[in-house]
């Protein structure tokens, strides 16, 4: 996540990056391709006083990293794009800091992320603006209530996932009944692309779009009920429970 964040920011060639990390030879690589200043300690990151501190780090070690940022100046915003921490942990730790959390997706590294935000009452409206302004530019931001995160965070974060399993089956359907490979690749992108741009754009439930698609006695909807015989909705549901309640 952290090297998504860092591709979408760079492409927007309006930040200074500074990357984070113990010694990686993806991030070496990563730092290069995107000329982005290393560090490799906490100490040499506050010294630089960012505007924004991002978390992308594994849970389990993130505060650790927390309890080393107190010196960091109470002006730099960190946003925790951390799965599994509550606001009040990050409170508790660093009471004079703004804090907010948020669940960004893959997709940050194109800009066409979506990025569940939960943002406390204690930070400013100045604070917000800015914050909203990076994010943004990442793609879509969607405010949530903190009880919300999970689910959404959810749906929004671990989903590109789910299609990317979508698009492979699609694509090995494809390549079943004799096409290229990348040939089948593409179409199952393109046509992903196209059907969230419609439902986005049109604002038309979904299904209605499908309804649309159904020629009566046609065969899309043949396609149809074999997906509801084969319990992909189903499947999608408890995909969706078993990510979020782990
Ligand atoms: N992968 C995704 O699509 C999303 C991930 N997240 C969150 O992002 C976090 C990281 O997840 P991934 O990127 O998937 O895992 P990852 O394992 O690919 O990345 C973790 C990174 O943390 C670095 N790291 C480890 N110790 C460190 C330290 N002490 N200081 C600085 N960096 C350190 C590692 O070198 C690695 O680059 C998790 O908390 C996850 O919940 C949130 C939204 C989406
Ligand atoms: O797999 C994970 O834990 C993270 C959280 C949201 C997406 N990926």
């Amino acid at each position: 996540m952290g090297s998504a964040l860092l591709e979408g920011l760079a492409n927007t060639h309006e930040f200074e990056l500074i990357g984070k990390n113990p010694i990686n030879p993806r991030v070496s690589d990563l730092s290069d391709k995107l000329s982005f200043t290393l560090v490799h300690s906490i100490a040499e990151l506050i010294k630089l006083s960012p505007n924004f501190v991002i978390l992308t780090t594994p849970a389990s070690i993130t505060m650790d990293i927390v309890s080393e940022l107190t010196d960091l100046d109470t002006n730099s915003i960190i946003i925790s794009a951390v799965a599994g921490h509550s606001y009040e942990e990050y409170h508790q730790a660093l009471p004079n800091h703004q804090i907010v959390r948020c669940i960004p997706n893959i997709p940050v590294s194109v800009n066409q992320g979506t990025t569940s935000l939960f943002i406390p009452e204690n930070i400013s409206d100045s604070s917000r603006e800015e914050i909203l302004d990076l994010l943004n530019k990442l793609g879509e931001t969607i405010l949530v209530k903190e009880e919300q995160l999970s689910i959404v965070g959810t749906i929004g974060g671990c989903s590109p996932a789910f299609v990317d399993v979508f698009l492979d089956a699609l694509a090995d359907s494809g390549v079943l009944e004799g096409l290229q490979r990348k040939l089948a690749n593409k179409l199952a992108a393109s046509m992903v692309n196209g059907a969230a741009t419609l439902a986005l754009k049109s604002g038309k439930e979904p299904s209605l779009l499908k309804d649309q698609v159904c020629s009566p006695g046609g065969t899309t909807i043949k396609g149809v009920v074999s997906l509801e015989k084969n319990g992909f909705r189903n499947a999608v549901i408890e995909a969706v429970k078993a990510a979020n309640h782990n």
